[in-house]
Parts: C-alpha cells; structure tokens; sequence
C-alpha cells in the first residue's frame, strides 16, 4: 500500500473514482493503532490522522455569517471577492488556497495527497478542507479585522470554492456554522475555458493546464453542481452571470448585497489589508500569517 493509499483508506475513500460521488457517509474511523499522534515529515509510512470535526457548530450564526461563493473553475469568483472584501469589510477564505498553503507547509501530512488530488481535479476529503477553513475561521475571530462589522466577536466570511461536494455542505453546516446564502457565478464552459488558460500563463498553477481543466470541469458538473441545486430548493442561491466584463459583474454583486447586507460600507486601505490576506495566489500575505491557517500540530 502506498502512502497515498493510506491516506485514502483513513479517510474512506480508497479509489480516486470515489471522490466524485455524492455520499454523505461518515468516514470511516482512522484504523486503530497505526496513527502517531502527529506524524512527522520522516514518518513516510504513517497514515496520518484524520482531522476531527466537532459535533456541533463552533461559531454561533447570529454572529458569525457565511457566505459561499460558488461556480465553475475559472467563473471570477475570487476576483469579485476581492472587491466585496474592500467594499463589506468581508473576511475572504478560499478552499482552493487554504489546501494550497497547506500542501506547501514544510511537514504537512497532507501535502502529497492534496497534490495528487488538485491535479486530478477531485475534492480532498472533506475533514481536511473543513478543518482548514474552522482553524482560518477561528484565527480570524481571534485577531480580528478594525472595522465595524468585526466588533464584539461579530464577523463576515466569503467562503470561495466550497462547498464542492454534498457532504462537505452538510457536514459544514453541522460542525462549523450554518451559511446564510451562496453566491453563485455562472457562466458557459467555452468562457471559464478561456479564462483559466489565459490565468494559466501566470498562476503558476499545476491544474490550470487543458488536461486537469477538463477533468475540473467534470467535476464541477457531476459532484458540485447538485450542492448548488441542494441550495437553490431551499432559496439561498443569488445567481449572477459572470460572462459579462468585472466590472458590469461587480454592479450586479453589489445590488444582491445590499439587499442582504445593507448598503456598501467603505473601508480604509488597512482595514481592506487585513482582510484580503487569503485572497486567490495571495502567497505573501499566506506567509505572514504562517501555521494561522494550516494543520499544524498545535504546540
Ligand atoms: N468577468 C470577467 N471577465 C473577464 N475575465 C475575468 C472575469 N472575471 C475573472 N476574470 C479572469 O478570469 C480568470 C479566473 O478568474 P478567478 O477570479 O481567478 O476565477 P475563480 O476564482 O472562479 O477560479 C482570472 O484570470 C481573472 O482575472
Ligand atoms: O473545497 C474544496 C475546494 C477546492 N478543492 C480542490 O482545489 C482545486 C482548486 O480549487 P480553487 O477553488 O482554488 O480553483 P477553481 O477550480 O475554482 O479555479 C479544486 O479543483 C479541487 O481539487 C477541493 O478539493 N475542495
């Protein structure tokens, strides 16, 4: 068994075919006795352990608000979060990101599995994104934001790219927090194609090539888009057509808004800092706030 079978096996999900279907099972339990209680990097064989994921939400939603952003690859969804982070003082959280610092964190028991899966176009098991996001949620309540809507243990995240598959909704809700709506960018493939390849010239991405895109995009239709069918039968999906230029978007983003949240706040250029820091390829500001956001064993 390789390592990354290991790994695979820890989470339940033992061929790479399965991490496309829409199961909500509960993961199977890490085997007994073959976990370390944190792995270290010289561990090569250890199957690591699995992230736990609490019972009940950590954050209470009257003060902690989430707001998914959702869409095919490529659909702007990190480039109108950064807008909405200047103009609604939001907190923007990518998935993609945060499991892209984590693969890179020298040590991470995760790195070689999130690598193999990103290529692949597939969804990481969900403890991992999910922990990822409550430890960058968590940091974030701790030192937060100086601006108005971040008072008294108050806050507003934009979640990006998740949730991307039904379990990793579920299990959201049930564990972190309860979302309040999802923002959904849509738009034809021929578009996000284009997008990603002209991104791809200078992401320094390893999936925004044409063979990991197509596999993304397969993805994105089997796996992904019943999560946004699940929220548009229960009325919390603002679909906006991203096809248009950014800025013809961001007017449209900005109506839904402010019938949701109140009319644009306008923040100062340290306040808008502070929170864009997990911004789309935002590597420097990733460093800055080292181990904040990973799976760090914590000391
Ligand atoms: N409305 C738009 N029109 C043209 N290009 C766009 C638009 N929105 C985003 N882009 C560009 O398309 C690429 C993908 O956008 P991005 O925000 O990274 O997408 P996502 O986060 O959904 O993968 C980026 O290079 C971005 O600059
Ligand atoms: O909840 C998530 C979000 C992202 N990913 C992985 O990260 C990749 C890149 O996601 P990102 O949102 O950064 O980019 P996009 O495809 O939207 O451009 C995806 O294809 C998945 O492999 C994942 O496994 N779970």
């Amino acid at each position: 068994m390789t390592v990354i079978d290991s790994i695979k096996a820890a989470f339940g999900s033992s061929s790479t075919t399965d991490s496309t279907s829409t199961s909500t099972a509960t993961p199977t339990p890490h085997p007994e006795g073959h976990a370390p209680a944190h792995p270290t990097h010289k561990d090569a064989n250890a199957v690591p352990e699995t992230p736990v994921l609490p019972d009940q939400p950590v954050f209470d939603p009257k003060k902690v608000k989430v707001i998914f952003v959702l869409g095919g690859p490529g659909a702007g969804k990190g480039t109108q979060c950064e807008r909405l982070v200047a103009d609604y003082g939001f907190k923007h959280l990518s998935a993609g990101d945060l499991l892209r610092e984590e693969r890179n964190r020298p040590g991470s028991t995760y790195g070689e599995l999130i690598t193999e899966y990103i290529k692949e176009g597939k969804i990481v098991p969900q403890e991992v994104t999910i922990k990822l996001l409550e430890n960058a949620m968590s940091s974030t309540l701790a030192s937060p934001p100086s601006n108005e809507v971040w008072s008294n243990g108050q806050g507003r995240f934009l979640i990006d790219g998740f949730p991307r598959k039904m379990d990793q909704a579920f299990k959201f809700d049930a564990s972190v927090v309860k979302s309040s709506f999802v923002l959904f960018f849509a738009t034809t493939e021929a578009i996000l194609l284009e997008r990603l390849l002209e991104r791809g010239k200078t992401s320094g991405r390893d999936d925004d090539n044409k063979e990991s895109i197509v596999k993304r995009f397969r993805t994105f239709e089997e796996t992904s888009m019943p999560v946004v069918d699940y929220y548009r039968k229960s009325g919390k999906v603002v679909e906006i057509d991203s096809s248009p230029a950014i800025d013809v978007v961001y007017e449209k983003v900005k109506v839904e808004m402010d019938q949701r949240l109140g009319s644009t706040t306008t923040f100062t250029s340290t306040d808008v800092n502070a929170t864009s820091d997990v911004g789309s390829n935002a590597q420097p500001a990733a460093q800055a706030n080292q181990g904040a956001y990973t799976l760090a064993p914590a000391v």
